[in-house]
């Protein structure tokens, strides 16, 4: 764990009777960044996040939350929000402000961040999902978390109520706060999230930057026969271009300015040994791509 990392996991499995649910995994989420934790039904998220909560007990490893230094270390919102529906929207702000110990100016300006000043004097009951999501983070935010832990938080919400919570998920870590936030839509929390962890299969498959997930653009090219294409795959190489040959050609990195120069290799070096070229483009990997190829490639 260095500096930057309020909570660390290391080495954590976790096994119920049935089932392995998370098997050894070390991680450290960054303070001030958003990590979107994203793995398919059953990768092991929640149990991820209720290990790291202490709600359940590893079978080995450990999580170690260091002392908040002023702020509560760890909150979370783990499944359906845990508020008092009867009482209005303050009022279950007061009572878990007292139970967290945060200080009383804590319910006025986590109401500020999630933007829910309008409806304070309201029943919960009354509210629609995304303002009683927004309250329900509110209260996680009590006591200036040093960690967030969010599993799911958009499920349920309207297109325009997920758009919100992507800015208050950003306000949030803004301020400091580690966010961790589990989904099963990769796409969720582009252009929000810093950090991409990939859960599959219990086992964290990826854990960087997010942007650097679908990796360099590359050049696909298709030649006219399979022969060719290996011919052509292997000429590429004599060369210095690292071509890869894949089911349905062959594949170059090509990043930025470099791309047009070593297209322009390609064809030359087909035309010179009479290979015929059906394709010669650029791809882009989507993110669903990238997912598919981690998990394939856990699976193989
Ligand atoms: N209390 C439990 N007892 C037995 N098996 C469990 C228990 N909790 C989770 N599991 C199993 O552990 C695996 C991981 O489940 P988990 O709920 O952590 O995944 P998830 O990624 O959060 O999935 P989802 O997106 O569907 O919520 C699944 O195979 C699940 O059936």
């Amino acid at each position: 764990m260095n500096d930057e990392s309020p909570v660390a996991v290391t080495g954590v499995t976790k096994k119920f009777r049935s089932a392995t649910a998370v098997r050894s995994v070390s991680w450290s989420p960054q303070r001030g960044e958003v990590t979107a934790l994203v793995g398919l039904n059953g990768a092991g998220k929640s149990t991820l996040m209720r290990v790291m909560t202490g709600l359940i007990k590893p079978t080995q490893g450990s999580v170690t939350v260091p002392a908040g230094q002023g702020r509560r270390p760890l909150s979370a919102m783990i499944e359906a929000p845990a508020l008092f529906t009867g009482l209005t929207v303050r009022h279950n702000l007061r009572i878990h402000r007292i139970l967290t110990g945060a200080y009383p100016d804590d319910v006025e300006s986590v109401a500020a961040l999630t933007r829910i000043e309008q409806v304070m004097s309201r029943r919960v009951r009354a509210l629609s999902q995304g303002y009683r999501q927004r309250v329900a983070i509110a209260v996680a935010l009590l006591g200036s978390p040093a960690v967030l832990l969010l599993d799911e938080p958009t499920n349920a919400l309207d297109p325009e109520a997920t758009a919100d919570l992507r800015l208050m998920i950003r306000r949030i870590a803004d301020r400091g706060t580690a966010v961790i936030v589990s989904t099963h839509m990769l796409r969720e929390l582009e252009g929000v999230a810093d950090t991409l962890a990939v859960l599959h299969d219990g086992q964290v498959l990826y854990d960087g930057p997010f942007t650097s997930f679908v990796g360099p653009p590359s050049l696909r090219v298709r030649a006219q026969d399979a022969e060719a294409t290996a011919r052509l795959t292997a000429l590429l190489r004599d060369e210095g271009i690292p071509a890869r040959q894949v089911t349905d050609g062959v594949r170059v990195p090509a990043d930025g300015r470099d791309a047009d120069r070593t297209a322009r290799r390609i064809f030359t070096t087909a035309a010179a040994s009479g290979i015929g070229l059906v394709e010669l483009g650029h791809i882009t990997p989507t993110l669903e791509e990238a997912f598919h190829a981690a998990i394939s490639g856990a699976r193989s």
